[in-house]
């Protein structure tokens, strides 16, 4: 996303040249207060939204330049998750193996594999609305994992999930990012962004106001004590912006 500004109306744009790049192999926390423009940053990567100005590129490529380039090149994974009633757990994930044309074999070992890691293996056969919240984002997020794309979305993944679960996740990330693939990871939950993201983006009424590994938002947001967290930063940093002073 190279400069973007966009929104919902011409005259009062939410965001205002926003630029986020997310590398191969690269996990990055996008961060910001409830309405700071997270989601519809996420629209407009999505291609659900239209510019006003500036791009976004996936693989290369913008939405108008190669749509189905663009579109096969991520996976979004939502907030709240949507599933197909009809359609069990198991066979979510093979409906996706077939329209991602996954490799059989391998997409079954990969289905088990998942399932171990997000303890799912005994409700594969269970339909989505016998499954707690947790359990719905679990399969939402499997589906994203077993395609693996160039470019992986998700929204605010941690609510609703167990600990053992949130760990399980954390670790599915980092080898599909350790794989190459590039996260752009949206939540609020700091201290897991803190351990994993490579680099973090902090916006703010739709601007970025800071952005960098954790360590050195920290330094930005002038935290430099050895145990100030990244949640101290995001006070300090907001604190600053509505202040109209960045210490950075
Ligand atoms: N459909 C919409 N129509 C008009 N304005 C909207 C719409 N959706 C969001 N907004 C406005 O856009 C701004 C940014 O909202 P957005 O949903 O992107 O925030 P967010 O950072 O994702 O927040 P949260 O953490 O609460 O999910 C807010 O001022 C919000 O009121």
């Amino acid at each position: 996303m190279k400069k973007l500004t966009g929104g919902y109306s011409l005259r009062r744009p939410v965001l205002h040249e926003v630029s986020i790049t997310v590398n191969p192999g690269e996990m990055v926390g996008l961060i910001g207060l409830n309405g700071a423009g997270k989601s519809t940053a996420i629209k407009h990567i999505l291609g659900l939204m239209v510019p006003q100005s500036g791009e976004v590129r996936i693989a290369g490529v913008t939405l108008e330049e190669n749509r189905d380039r663009y579109r096969s090149s991520s996976a979004y994974v939502p907030e709240q998750p949507s599933l197909f009633p009809n359609l069990t757990v198991k066979e979510h994930l093979e409906w996706t193996a077939m329209a991602y044309d996954l490799n059989k074999g391998s997409a079954i070992a990969r289905m088990d594999e998942l399932a171990q890691t997000f303890r799912m293996s005994e409700a594969m056969n269970a339909l989505p609305d016998t499954l707690s919240k947790g359990m719905k984002q679990k399969v939402m997020l499997m589906n994203a994992l077993l395609v693996s794309p160039p470019l992986l979305i998700i929204d605010e993944p941690f609510l609703g999930l167990d600990p053992l679960a949130i760990r399980g996740l954390l670790t599915s990330l980092e080898e599909v990012r350790a794989g190459g693939s590039a996260i752009l990871l949206s939540s609020h939950i700091l201290p897991a962004l803190e351990r994993r993201a490579n680099r973090l983006v902090v916006l703010h009424r739709g601007r970025i106001i800071a952005e960098g590994s954790p360590q050195a938002v920290k330094l930005q947001a002038g935290c430099t004590e050895p145990d100030s967290t990244l949640d101290d930063a995001f006070e300090e940093l907001v604190a600053a912006a509505e202040g109209g002073t960045l210490r950075a």
